[in-house]
């Protein structure tokens, strides 16, 4: 008997390369996702289109399968997905970022107390406490490059791909935390009970170049 699997696909950002990926490994992704939440294909697979953020827990909880997702979003989760290959595409960096009039990125001496505005509070966390640097972390939702500019924090941590949002607001990077690109994950349980299936998909995944 074939298993059918539940693919988790992230919308936004990563949508565009994922559903090529899928394509060219033999999934019939539709062009046009619009407000769709789930579609089945011809062939049984069963696609769920998720805010990235949502694909891990989908994914634990095993109403997918396995999914895509972005490793920045896997460095802030605690939920229990396996990593099973690096697909190469959705390359950005995390960094702290500042307002290049602070010269923070040239060594001006940080403020003692330290604000900083992100939507990345565990790795933030984590990279100002290695350096020893007392922190007030503001959790923030979006348009994070605003903060600084209107003097709710300090410096920001947040993702950069092209470096255009930085530069039109007069942000510098100050420092680079880590690299994120999309991930594939799986439940580990329905990965050994669906093991011919996901390793199929994961193989022909990988085999279509970045
Ligand atoms: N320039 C970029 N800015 C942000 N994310 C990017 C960029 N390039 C690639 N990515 C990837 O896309 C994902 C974010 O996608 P998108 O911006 O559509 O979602 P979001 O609205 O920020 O997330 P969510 O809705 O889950 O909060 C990131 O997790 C990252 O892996
Ligand atoms: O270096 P760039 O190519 O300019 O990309 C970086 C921008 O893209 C992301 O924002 P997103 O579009 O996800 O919006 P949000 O974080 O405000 O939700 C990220 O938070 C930056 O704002």
């Amino acid at each position: 008997m074939i298993d059918h699997l539940t693919i988790a696909v992230p919308k936004g950002a990563l949508f565009p390369d994922a559903a090529m990926r899928l394509r060219a490994a033999g999934v019939d992704v539709p062009d046009d996702v619009g407000r769709k939440l789930t579609v089945t294909t011809a062939d049984g697979t069963t696609l769920l289109f998720l805010r990235p953020t949502d694909v891990p827990a989908y994914v634990e909880f095993g109403s997918a399968d396995c999914g895509i997702v972005g490793k920045d979003v896997l460095w802030e989760t605690d939920r229990n997905v396996a990593e099973l290959t690096d697909l190469g595409f959705g390359y950005c960096r995390l960094v702290v970022a500042g307002r290049r009039i602070d010269r923070y990125h040239e060594g001006a001496p940080l403020p003692t107390f330290l604000r900083v505005a992100t939507k990345f509070v565990n790795s933030a966390e984590s990279f100002f406490a290695e350096r020893d640097l007392p922190v007030e972390l503001i959790p923030l939702h979006g348009s994070v490059e605003l903060a600084p500019l209107v003097g709710l924090a300090d410096l920001i941590v947040d993702l950069v791909a092209t470096g255009t949002t930085l530069r039109e607001h007069d942000l510098v990077v100050v420092e680079e935390i880590a690299e994120s690109t999309a991930r594939f994950v799986v439940n580990p349980v329905r990965f050994r009970a669906k093991y011919a299936a996901i390793t199929a998909l994961l193989e022909r995944l990988a085999s279509v170049p970045a």
